[in-house]
């Protein structure tokens, strides 16, 4: 049986590739390393927290002690790492934070995997979940990011993301740690923390608050179904070339004022609202302190190499994500009230 460790499994993104891992792969054994932080927690989880092939252990990356532990006890095959402090905002706010936690977290665990798997590396893999800002901000419409596009960074969560892929390349070119990176564009789907856009606004048309849209709302992001994304970490986990970066997009994207206008018109017609009820609520906001215009991702590398496509049209995903956030709405309040942080750290504080 294979042992791999997933980090940041109780996140967004991680539980989704938790789940499908643990459902898919019988012949797998997943230990989800997590610190359930805010944006992370096991009720992400629940559908397959009693799997006879998955492991919850709550830790942190930036522990090297613990992971030295971690990875003598279970002798991992393969990594994919997740953990990350994840919104632009509080990057602003508090850069260190993210300094620590993705740089030198991921610095951590790189040193963990070399050290552990120093005698065989070929039979294992370190694979780096990370995203498409680490490219900066495009300006021409007829650009789009490939894997050959330098790094330019903007923001601090940017650049700690930007930092901590070059630390997995420089791993991979100097101890010769086999590794593989993917690079994808904004996700939305279930579980999102209501921090970032659409489940914000998805929370707050619900509870007839402002929407704030930030500057004018004309940036544009490219954005993927989160189950999507799931499916393409698989891909690259399973057939990616060590060594080599793989972008992961939708080839969809929006104007943030287009894409909150469209999710008022779903969101009317769900909660019987008179049509541009919702759109009321949209209010301009200060813009974000060097707010990147515009993400795209061109992602033929991993359709035409790996053979993955996006399964969902953006209104399909987009009503299944509003359905998923009417129907849930003990998570939603559990997560905003700070209730579910409360409750699994207190269950997992001896540890
Ligand atoms: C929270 C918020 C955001 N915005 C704008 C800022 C962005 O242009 C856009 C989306 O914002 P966010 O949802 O914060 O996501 P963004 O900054 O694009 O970054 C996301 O997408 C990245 C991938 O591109 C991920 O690496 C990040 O972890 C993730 O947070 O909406 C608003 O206009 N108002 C808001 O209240």
């Amino acid at each position: 049986m294979k042992k791999i460790l997933i980090t940041g499994g109780a996140g967004f993104i991680g539980s989704h590739v938790v789940r499908r891992f643990v459902n898919r792969y019988s012949d797998y054994h997943i230990f989800n390393l997590d610190k359930l932080t805010y944006a992370g927690n096991l009720a992400n989880l629940k559908d397959i927290e009693n799997a006879s092939n998955y492991t919850f252990i709550k830790g942190d990356i930036t522990d090297a002690e613990a992971l030295k532990v971690l990875f003598t006890l279970h002798n991992f095959d393969g990594v994919i790492h997740l953990a990350a402090e994840s919104h632009v905002d509080r990057s602003i706010k508090d850069p260190l934070a993210f300094v620590h936690t993705n740089v030198i977290g991921t610095v951590q665990l790189l040193n963990a995997a070399k050290e552990a798997w120093k005698d065989d590396l070929d039979n294992h893999l370190f694979y780096h979940v990370s995203t498409d800002e680490v490219y900066g901000s495009l300006h021409n419409p007829d650009e789009f990011f490939t894997e050959e596009t330098s790094y330019d960074p903007q923001s601090p969560y940017s650049a700690s993301k930007a930092a901590s892929d070059h630390f997995v390349r420089a791993y991979h070119n100097t101890y010769k740690l086999p590794v593989v990176l993917s690079n994808c564009s904004n996700n939305y789907g279930p579980n999102h923390f209501p921090e970032k856009l659409i489940p914000l606004c998805i929370n707050n048309i619900k509870n007839y608050k402002p929407l704030p849209i930030y500057g004018k709302g004309e940036n544009v992001r490219d954005w993927l179904y989160v189950l999507d994304h799931a499916a393409a970490i698989d891909v690259v986990f399973h057939k990616g070339k060590i060594g080599e970066t793989y972008n992961i997009g939708g080839f969809n994207e929006w104007t943030n004022i287009d894409l909150v206008r469209l999710l008022c018109r779903i969101m009317d017609r769900k909660l019987n609202r008179i049509e541009g009820e919702s759109e009321k609520l949209i209010t301009f906001v200060t813009d974000r302190a060097g707010h990147d215009l515009r993400y795209a991702i061109d992602a033929q590398k991993i359709m035409n190499d790996l053979g993955w496509k996006p399964s969902l049209q953006f209104e399909e995903g987009l009503e299944k994500t509003v359905d998923w956030y009417l129907t849930n709405t003990e998570w939603l309040e559990n997560v905003t009230s700070g209730a579910y942080q409360d409750y699994y750290t207190k269950q997992y504080q001896h540890s």
